[in-house]
């Protein structure tokens, strides 16, 4: 099975977490009727990318968000990447994406890793690191189709997490995202290109649409790239969804023709996770 549909669900989020979650509801049902298998939602789609929100609209694991998305992917029959969510843990907070496939189990749980603490002079400021704590771990889920790399927005710029995802084996990599009006046209279509073509992967980039009321503007243009590097979807700033094909037997093909991952000089350098 070399070929899935993956929904991009680039979403409006509301000051309601509630209506975030029925809304999400909605559009997997919307999207399975019309033939995705993966629906992906964007970083903090059920809460405003803000500090001061995410300890009152988290949840800890099998909250009402985590169990709202395990019930809908089991009665639409899809596999749902719960974009982001608030995790509660404690004292701390993780920016965190759970997979939940067809029978509505929990398949994978990625707690982004880099925290995203940027001050560009006349331009974007935020620290993540304020409110929310990093993740540890490197996370690639299985699927009938191929195994697929999960990591959230800023992880993108580190090429190091999307090499080790492909060295275990991961041939798409999905990245719930929510770049800014200052990076985002600087770079955001660019590091989805740059790390389908060095990992000849095909990536996956879901952003919340743009809000000029939130305190955060999301730059949009959710996006799909290719083993090749070339740009299969992008959407503009505002709510909406694009449905993407995904061909595994694109990325085989790509890798046979210029097998980069075989070309690299395994005694010359190395790449290794560190074991906590
Ligand atoms: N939410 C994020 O991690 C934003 C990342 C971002 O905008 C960037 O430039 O990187």
């Amino acid at each position: 099975m070399g070929k899935f549909k993956a929904a991009l669900l680039q979403t409006h989020v509301y000051s309601n977490k509630g209506k975030n979650i029925e809304k999400a509801v909605k559009l997997i049902e919307k999207v399975s009727r019309e033939g995705a298998d993966i629906a992906v939602f964007p970083e903090m789609f059920i809460c405003p990318y803000d500090n001061s929100c995410f300890r009152e609209y988290g949840e800890e694991e099998g909250g009402s968000a985590f169990m709202a998305m395990s019930k809908s992917a089991r009665e639409n029959g899809i596999y749902v990447v719960a974009g982001t969510m608030p995790e509660l843990v404690g004292d701390k907070i993780y920016n965190t994406s759970y997979v939940f496939d067809r029978n509505g189990e929990k398949i994978a749980k990625h707690r982004k890793m880099h925290l995203f603490d940027i001050d560009i002079e006349g331009g974007q400021r935020f620290k993540e690191s304020d409110t929310l704590s990093p993740g540890q771990e490197v996370t690639v889920f299985e699927t009938e189709f191929c195994k697929i790399g999960l990591a959230v927005c800023y992880d993108i710029r580190f090429p190091e997490l999307s090499r080790l995802m492909a060295m275990e084996g991961a041939e798409a990599i999905i990245i719930p995202g929510a770049f800014n009006m200052t990076t985002g046209p600087a770079h955001w279509e660019l590091h989805f290109r740059a790390r389908a073509l060095d990992n000849q992967v095909y990536t996956i980039g879901v952003s919340p649409a743009r809000d000029m009321e939130a305190s955060y503007h999301s730059y949009g243009n959710s996006i799909a790239a290719s083993p090749w590097g070339n740009v299969l979807c992008r959407m503009d700033e505002k709510e909406g969804y694009v449905i993407q094909e995904i061909d595994t037997d694109y990325v085989k093909k790509i890798r046979n023709e210029l097998p980069l991952l075989k070309h690299r000089r395994a005694d010359v350098y190395e790449l290794t996770k560190i074991n906590k």
